[in-house]
């Protein structure tokens, strides 16, 4: 067997060798000569899996090591009889950790509490069900939208877009990218959407660039009808506007879901899919050794501050995304290098909080949120 594999695909190296030829490549030179005999790839976003790169092929499954796949032709797939698999809810918990030290951040800078603010949320699946549950943790207060789930569930939880655009203070966006039918998310957020805001919203989006439309998103800020922005994916990566980078509030290049778990984890579903397709035996694989960060204990004193202060040092303790937004103005045009060579970064469980003076609520609502708890213990000097 061949497998073709993204050689930005972390832990994966020695996975698939003993059960055939492995080839590692850029996914930019994932062309059709070199997928002409392979049997299967593991790919991510930057490999466009359509009939120019498929046809005349042996391939017969793909595993995207991504939630998304709106880079897959998944009806030139069907008809061509490829079978294909993404890994849903890979990297959620990772856009989580991004929309909370995004809105952590904003709130710091603008200066209002997050307590009490109305967020509306725009795709209400694997990652937009985190951040709600976060947000109510943080007591704001949580509009979900979601039409497909509001046809299948009913419509209890959910509230139409329009009521997300009149009654949010915050707007973010965890929909696919679909471009036909009654959901389609092409330029949702486009020149209607911005003039009827009626709450001057932060937007964030961290779904796919496509969602908002450049123009209007500019446009927008420049007549104050939003009072911030955060830009996670942009219309046509890596080369994206270099006026809306001025304008918006905090810029990344895609790298919301890039914490090494969400990559560990993509690497895993990818790895077992493709066991279980070709009946490798190797169906319970799991990565080792996955990066560290240099610390991971957060000595945190909680006299004299609020709980929003508490909890927004553990987040940023964990993930800045101020870092991110400064590599990002300083190399615009390094967007795909910035992703490529992307630091480790780990996810809410791996860090342990040496506490002092917090209160029991804000100890359960860190807990909540996933990290390790322990009681500062004190040191008694005997001289
Ligand atoms: N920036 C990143 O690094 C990053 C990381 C992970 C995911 N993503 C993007 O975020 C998207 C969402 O991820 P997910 O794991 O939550 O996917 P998901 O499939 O679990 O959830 C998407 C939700 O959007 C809903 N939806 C579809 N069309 C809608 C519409 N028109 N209006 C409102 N809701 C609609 C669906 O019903 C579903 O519940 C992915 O498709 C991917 O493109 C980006
Ligand atoms: O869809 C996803 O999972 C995310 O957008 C993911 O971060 C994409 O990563 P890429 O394949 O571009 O490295």
């Amino acid at each position: 067997m061949k497998f073709i594999i993204d050689d930005k695909i972390p832990y994966i190296k020695g996975a698939l060798e003993p059960f055939g030829e492995v080839v590692y490549l850029p996914g930019s030179k994932t062309t059709p000569e070199v997928v002409k005999d392979a049997d299967a790839i593991v790919t991510r976003t930057r490999t466009i899996c359509n009939e120019d790169l498929l046809k005349d092929s042996s391939v017969k499954f793909i595993a995207t090591a991504t939630i998304g796949y709106d880079h897959i032709d998944t009806d030139y797939c069907k008809q061509a009889g490829i079978e294909w698999t993404n890994a849903p809810g890979c990297n959620s918990k990772s856009v989580e950790q991004y929309v909370l030290s995004a809105l952590f951040v904003l709130a710091e800078k603008k200066g209002f509490g997050l307590k009490g603010k109305t967020i509306g949320i725009v795709g209400v699946g694997q990652v937009g069900s985190k951040v709600a549950k976060v947000c109510e943790l943080l007591g704001m207060n949580v509009l979900l939208n979601d039409p497909p789930r509001e046809r299948a569930e009913g419509p209890e939880q959910f509230v139409s877009f329009q009521q997300i655009i009149s009654k949010s203070d915050i707007i973010t966006f965890h929909v696919p990218l679909t471009m036909h039918g009654e959901d389609a998310t092409f330029h949702m957020a486009d020149t209607l959407f911005f003039n009827a805001l009626e709450r001057q919203p932060i937007v964030l989006n961290s779904c796919r660039g496509e969602v908002v439309d450049t123009f209007a998103a500019e446009t927008a800020i420049q007549r104050g009808q939003i009072s911030g922005l955060v830009l996670d994916c942009w219309e046509r990566e890596p080369n994206i506007d270099r006026n809306l980078l001025q304008l918006v509030d905090l810029a990344t290049p895609h790298i919301a879901g890039y914490s090494k778990d969400g990559k560990a984890n993509g690497t895993t579903m990818s790895v077992q899919a493709i066991s279980r397709f070709f009946k490798l035996g190797i169906d319970d694989w799991q990565p080792q050794g996955i990066d560290l960060p240099k610390q991971t204990i957060l000595h945190l004193n909680g006299l004299n501050r609020t709980e929003e202060e508490i909890i927004r040092e553990a987040i940023l303790f964990t993930y800045d995304i101020r870092q991110d937004d400064k590599r990002l103005r300083q190399s615009p045009d390094q967007f795909e290098k910035l992703r490529g060579d992307y630091p480790v970064r780990r996810e809410f469980p791996v860090f342990t909080i040496q506490y002092e003076n917090i209160a029991k609520e804000t100890l359960e609502k860190l807990k909540k949120l996933g990290f390790r708890i322990k009681q500062s213990i004190m040191v008694i000097d005997s001289h």
